[in-house]
């Protein structure tokens, strides 16, 4: 009893007065270790008497278990006073945050894009794509546009030089998608065709020479105006929730007729309070459309007499504008993060 309490003060003065986790290691080794002092000692337990190991027995396990403990404690502590050592040499703040992972996502003029072919496709319209340098049959004389047509002037549209290219352009609509459908497969078809379009433009906040349009196509039996207006409504409705208002204008396009423009009711404003959106109309024009002329039928090897159709474009840039409440085209194509981090 005696030696264990003498062994037990005499590590404890070595453990508090340990300068080194190996010191203290060794210590321990030395107390506690297979050949260690106090091992030693409890050894001794098994030459006792029943009624003696009764007393010897816990107390020399309680010595054991206490410098256990004021070793391990001890050892904690010169390691954290080893790290806190370290850490007070560098200036570095381990409690501040991380840096912030940016989430990336769509760029809007894809969100509005697949906003739109995703309602258009649940209306049935099948995705069509095409080239986006046309010949201009395709692009201006299938679409009933007469030669002397202004959209064909060299103002408008961007020509592609002579040689190999002679009479080829940069598509100013999606249009050419729909001709060259129609050539080659026969009614009932219902396509949509997304994707760029090009105009000798200056750029400007609402012009841009490169921009995007989505265009309709619906030609089978008996398809009226009424075909047109429930349809286009149930996209505008689409887009704008089902409260949306809709009206069609009389308007007019060398592909149509009848055309008309399709304008939504101002959503900021009761048409009352002059307001920037809708300039006080209460209306804000979202497509043009119209029933498909007979000639662009014709053209394509479709007999007006049999089948009948209707087709609608709309421009992308302008619902992502309406959407994101932009105000300058441009941003679209900046890629200016300061914009584009608040969506
Ligand atoms: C941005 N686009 C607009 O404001 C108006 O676009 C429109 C209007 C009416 C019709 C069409 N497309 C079309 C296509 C064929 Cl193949 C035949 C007849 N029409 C595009």
């Amino acid at each position: 009893k005696e030696k264990c309490s003498a062994a037990e003060a005499e590590y404890r003065d070595i453990i508090s007065n340990a300068a080194s986790s190996d010191a203290l290691e060794a210590a321990r080794v030395n107390c506690l270790g297979r050949k260690g002092v106090l091992t030693e000692l409890l050894k001794n337990l098994k030459d006792f008497t029943i009624e003696e190991k009764k007393e010897a027995g816990p107390l020399g396990n309680k010595i054991k278990k206490d410098l256990e403990d004021a070793f391990y404690s001890k050892k904690n502590a010169l390691e954290s006073a080893a790290l806190n050592e370290e850490l007070a040499k560098t200036n570095i703040d381990l409690t501040l945050p991380g840096w912030p992972v940016a989430n990336g996502h769509k760029h809007p003029l894809t969100i509005a894009m697949d906003r739109m072919t995703a309602i258009l496709s649940k209306l049935g319209f099948v995705w069509a794509e095409g080239p986006q340098i046309e010949e201009e049959k395709y692009n201006f004389d299938f679409l009933n546009i007469p030669l002397h047509h202004p959209a064909r002037d060299v103002q408008d549209t961007l020509i592609i030089g002579g040689g190999a290219k002679k009479g080829m352009v940069l598509r100013s609509h999606t249009s050419n998608v729909q001709v060259r459908y129609m050539e080659k497969n026969k009614p009932p078809l219902r396509i949509m065709s997304p994707g760029k379009v090009f105009r000798r433009d200056d750029i400007d906040a609402s012009h841009s020479p490169v921009f995007h349009q989505i265009e309709g196509l619906y030609v089978d039996k008996n398809v009226s105006l009424a075909d047109l207006k429930s349809d286009l409504t149930a996209f505008m409705k689409g887009l704008f929730g089902n409260k949306a208002e809709v009206r069609f204008r009389p308007s007019f396009f060398p592909f149509t007729e009848p055309s008309v423009e399709v304008d939504v009711k101002c959503v900021f404003c009761d048409g009352k309070s002059p307001c920037s959106f809708c300039k006080g109309t209460g209306w804000k024009e979202m497509l043009g459309a119209g029933i498909v002329h007979p000639n662009v039928l014709r053209n394509v090897g479709i007999d007006p007499e049999i089948y009948s159709g209707y087709a609608f474009g709309m421009g992308v840039e302008r619902l992502a504008m309406l959407m994101l409440g932009i105000k300058d085209i441009r941003a679209f194509y900046e890629n200016d993060l300061r914009i584009w981090k608040q969506f």
